[in-house]
């Protein structure tokens, strides 16, 4: 028998209440969305605003209650987990989002925001504390002197790579990163990208990729899914929709990428 997929979404549906007593029902935000994540791969979730991706996120994350559909995530029925359970699952998802400062405690050291969670689950402070979080810290590729440094001190991309580290600190089965390169310069992006390719490949991580972005996200994504105003409009192997994009849109999305340049993916050099 095949081994259970990270995700399996089944005929997702999500409709926002409409406003007013007498209100028409608003079309859903998010229309049927099927898909599969494997193990130790890269799904990209692509579309222009309005299309859903948030939606969809938040449903994932158990934020947002759904109309119909289901999540199985690494083999269990996820929309059905209740409080305690729930919250013992949820470590299984590691999540980033676009502006790191927004999560990162300012005062806070960069020791201090990786223990955080650490903490939270009960693990003891002490030298194999110390020793896991210098190892995150240099898995997300900054050096060891930034432990004693602050959130407020940081560039924008070593600030994403802190957010990584700390997303990676308890071993989560499922990453999300939710537009975690558009608020950073190209150059940057390109090495946030070389980093979640490292750390794919070094941790053999699943990861949802969300992104406005079809050009960012081909590069990393074994597979990718494209929505438009709600509507899951292709879904498939991503070299095969880069070579041969079913829908017209979506050859839109390849050839006018919005904001970027191909960005160049290569080993990281000095982190930004
Ligand atoms: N809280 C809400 N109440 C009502 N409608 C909402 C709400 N949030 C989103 N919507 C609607 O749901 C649809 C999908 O929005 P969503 O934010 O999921 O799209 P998105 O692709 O993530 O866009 P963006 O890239 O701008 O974040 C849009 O039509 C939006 O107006």
């Amino acid at each position: 028998m095949s081994e259970a997929p990270m995700l399996e979404v089944q005929d997702l549906v999500i409709r926002y209440r409409g406003r007013g007593l007498f209100a028409a029902r608003p079309k859903p935000a998010v229309n049927g969305a099927s898909f599969r994540l494997a193990k130790g791969e890269t799904l990209g979730i692509v579309g222009e605003s309005g299309s859903g991706k948030t939606s969809l996120l938040r449903a994932i994350l158990r934020l947002l209650p759904v109309e119909s559909g289901s999540v199985q995530l690494d083999g269990q029925d996820w929309l059905t987990l209740k409080r305690d359970a729930l919250r013992r699952a949820r470590q299984k998802l590691g999540v980033v989002s676009q502006n790191p400062f927004l999560s990162l405690s300012p005062r806070l050291t960069i020791a201090e925001i990786l223990a955080e969670p650490l903490l939270a689950q009960g693990q003891r402070s002490g030298p194999d504390m110390q020793k896991k979080i210098a190892g995150l810290l240099s898995d997300c590729g900054l050096p060891a002197d930034f432990l004693q440094r602050r959130a407020r001190e940081l560039s924008g991309g070593q600030a994403q790579r802190v957010a990584i580290a700390r997303a990676l600190a308890l071993e989560p089965g499922l990453m999300i990163f939710d537009e975690p390169t558009s608020a950073l310069d190209v150059s940057v992006q390109a090495q946030i990208l070389n980093l979640l390719a490292d750390l794919k490949e070094s941790r053999g991580l699943s990861m949802l990729f969300v992104t406005h972005n079809l050009k960012v996200v081909a590069h990393i994504s074994d597979s990718l899914l494209v929505m438009r105003r709600g509507d899951v409009i292709e879904y498939g192997r991503t070299e095969e929709i880069v070579r041969a994009p079913a829908q017209e849109y979506t050859r839109e999305l390849l050839s006018f990428g919005r904001g970027t340049e191909h960005p160049v993916i290569h080993k990281t050099a000095l982190p930004t």
